[in-house]
């Protein structure tokens, strides 16, 4: 079996796949599921909100053209910071677990993490700065100011294991600007990208839109946004000093997907649609697949092939 491990800070990773968080990580037993599937490196919560949250009204999910995408805008329903830092906390786990959380503003991003900071909690966190379904909030990591403003605050005071959720971009200056500002912080991770923001799909039988918010709009997930994932993964592994790890996430079906996500640079993948589709037994599949790949190719570790994606010089 060939070397598919990885490391994020003082965290070793045995397994290469993660959840996309909000994907089978609302309850403590969807993260159960996911702790005993053998092929999980770690496990990734729904991203918690101070209190629970029932979240936008259905429809709020609709998968698309048989799968080859998801339009999502579930609003951040949850059972509140403290029902997750309760199941973190309730036993000891053999892999890492990666705390999601996400503010509907800066003073509620602020206090969830000081509730971690001073909480038992010693996993990683992830600040979830993208999530596009909130109505009336912006997507936090659009707003170059503002995300500065929220990490120079946060690192005033916490001193655990932290990295970012963030959406994608799509302009090459937006990448630039977006790694300087993270490179000034001590941050574990990255993790790019979230769903694409404000798609709409419509039935045109019924000549209506799918979803029940925002008159239809939402996030984008599944196959359909794996150059976009794969493009975030790259300008950003080039960008981010290398102390900044990175999970690559969006639109993996397959293990082809996830060794183009390690070409980029990816330390760790996270699949969210797909996962939604086949349930955690997909993990399984993903990395027979990744090893039948490496087998092949004569690849013995990740290490000798991460980040070596090839341009046509
Ligand atoms: O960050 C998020 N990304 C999504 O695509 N959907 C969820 C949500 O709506 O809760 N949150």
């Amino acid at each position: 079996q060939p070397q598919m491990t990885a490391q994020i800070g003082n965290f070793t990773f045995k397994h290469l796949f993660l959840n996309a968080s909000g994907v089978y990580c609302r309850t403590k037993q969807n993260l159960d599921d996911l702790l005993d599937n053998q092929a999980t490196g770690g496990i990734v919560t729904k991203s918690a909100t101070l209190r629970s949250r029932k979240g936008n009204p259905n429809p709020r999910y609709h998968s698309i053209l048989n799968g080859a995408g998801s339009i999502n805008s579930m609003g951040l329903p949850n059972y509140g910071l403290q029902y997750y830092l309760d199941y973190l906390l309730s036993k000891s786990f053999d892999k890492p677990t990666i705390l999601s959380v996400a503010g509907t503003s800066f003073d509620e991003n602020i206090e969830l993490l000081k509730q971690i900071q001073d909480s038992d909690y010693q996993g990683m966190t992830e600040l979830n700065l993208s999530c596009p379904n909130v109505v009336g909030k912006p997507q936090i990591a659009y707003d170059f100011e503002t995300t500065n403003k929220i990490l120079t605050e946060v690192f005033k005071f916490f001193k655990k294991p932290i990295g970012v959720k963030l959406p994608p971009y799509f302009d090459l200056n937006h990448f630039d600007q977006i790694a300087k500002i993270l490179n000034q912080f001590p941050l574990d991770h990255v993790n790019s990208i979230n769903s694409v923001g404000n798609g709409l799909w419509i039935d045109i039988e019924t000549e209506s839109v799918v979803i029940k918010p925002k008159k239809g709009f939402g996030g984008i997930g599944g196959k359909m946004v794996l150059p976009t994932g794969l493009a975030n993964v790259r300008a950003l592994r080039e960008r981010l000093k290398p102390s900044i790890k990175m999970i690559g996430t969006g639109g993996i079906t397959s293990g082809k997907d996830v060794f183009a996500y390690l070409l980029c640079g990816a330390d760790l993948v996270s699949v969210g649609t797909q996962l939604g589709i086949e349930s955690p037994k997909i993990f399984n599949r993903l990395e027979s697949e990744l090893a039948a790949i490496m087998v092949e190719k004569g690849y013995t570790s990740v290490n000798e092939f991460r980040g070596k994606l090839k341009s046509l010089e």
